[in-house]
């Protein structure tokens, strides 16, 4: 049961690309006044999430293990403990699920683990969905178990629709789940006091989507044809060969790209390059400078579809200097 106590808990969920770390930045910046605990879970081995949040000031602890929602729900239930041995009490917890999470077992968790259960306290399921991929997304199982379970939807990316289609799309979710609240965003626009601290977690409408949601241990099947690479390279990257690789695959294997993205080392260049893509979408900033005993390595993840991995491997030593 609840109390005063207990330790408000938003978790963020999405699918691949959404905008769930646009909003997190967001957020962070808009509760600097608080002592948020952010864990951020990765689907694929790589930290490189953690490059894309900007804060600086609150507790970031990545779960890499797996997927938050399979294998690492005794990693959570460890970190939430620790969290709350801790000297200085945190205000809040955001966690960040991976785009391929099925948020059901992570609620499970702070319903049916007693300890976690008298600590902490589920303010929100916030669901961001990408309104312009959304359609094509639905084909899959997990954005639909998302949408299930949020008492907020966020729909971001309204940038890239028409009225028309924000119509459409404002349907079909009220016909895939009537309780949320529906939000509309670019950029993850909001203020964050209409989105934290709302306590709109409903468990009696969860309990409609999932009568076995106390009962039952789930287990997630992620789709088999959804998979995730991720490439490590310590020599230096050439740009003009980076730049026509990410062009090629744009164009060709834009559709099948659910996401990729990476922290690039590239000759001659002092400061690492970040970049990151959604199918066609695609974007490269320059990130922080590489500390002088800092090892340079690039990393990129792709997790997509029927991905190859010969394929990329092959484009990615193309691209060394
Ligand atoms: N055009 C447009 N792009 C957006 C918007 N919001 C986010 N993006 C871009 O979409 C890409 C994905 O955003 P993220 O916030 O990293 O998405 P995510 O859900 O955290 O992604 P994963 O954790 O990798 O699944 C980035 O390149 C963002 O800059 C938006 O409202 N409009």
């Amino acid at each position: 049961m609840s109390t005063e106590q207990t330790i408000p808990v938003t978790i963020l969920t999405g699918f691949l690309g959404a905008g769930k770390t646009t909003l997190l930045n967001h957020l962070l910046k808009g509760m600097s006044d608080q002592k948020i605990a952010v864990i951020i879970n990765e689907f694929g081995d790589t930290s490189i999430d953690s490059h894309l949040v900007v804060s600086t000031k609150e507790e970031i602890i990545e779960i890499n293990s797996g997927c938050i929602c399979c294998n690492v729900r005794g990693d959570l239930i460890n970190i939430l403990s620790n969290l709350i041995k801790q000297e200085e009490n945190i205000d809040r917890i955001v966690i960040e699920t991976t785009g391929m999470a099925n948020p059901a077992p992570i609620i499970q968790t702070f319903l049916m683990d007693e300890q976690t259960a008298m600590a902490f306290e589920i303010d929100s399921v916030i669901t961001m969905v990408d309104a312009k991929h959304i359609w094509q997304h639905l084909k899959e199982e997990e954005p639909g178990q998302q949408i299930a379970f949020a008492d907020v939807l966020l729909l971001n990316k309204m940038d890239l629709i028409t009225e028309n289609e924000k119509k459409e799309l404002e349907q079909q979710l009220i016909n895939m789940n009537p309780h949320a609240k529906q939000v509309y965003t670019t950029y993850a626009n909001i203020d964050s006091r209409d989105l934290i601290g709302k306590r709109s977690f409903d468990l009696d409408n969860i309990l409609n989507i999932d009568p076995n949601l106390l009962v039952e241990t789930h287990h997630h099947h992620h789709n088999d044809q959804i998979t995730s690479f991720v490439f490590r390279e310590d020599r230096p990257l050439d740009l003009d060969k980076v730049n026509h690789w990410f062009a090629y695959l744009v164009q060709f294997k834009g559709e099948h790209l659910y996401r990729y993205k990476g922290v690039l080392y590239i000759k001659q260049l002092e400061k690492r390059v970040v970049f990151q893509g959604v199918h066609m979408l695609f974007a490269g900033t320059e990130g922080v400078a590489w500390a002088n005993d800092e090892k340079r390595q690039s990393e990129i993840v792709f997790i997509g579809k029927e991905l190859n991995y010969r394929e990329l491997a092959k484009g990615f030593q193309y691209c060394l200097a």
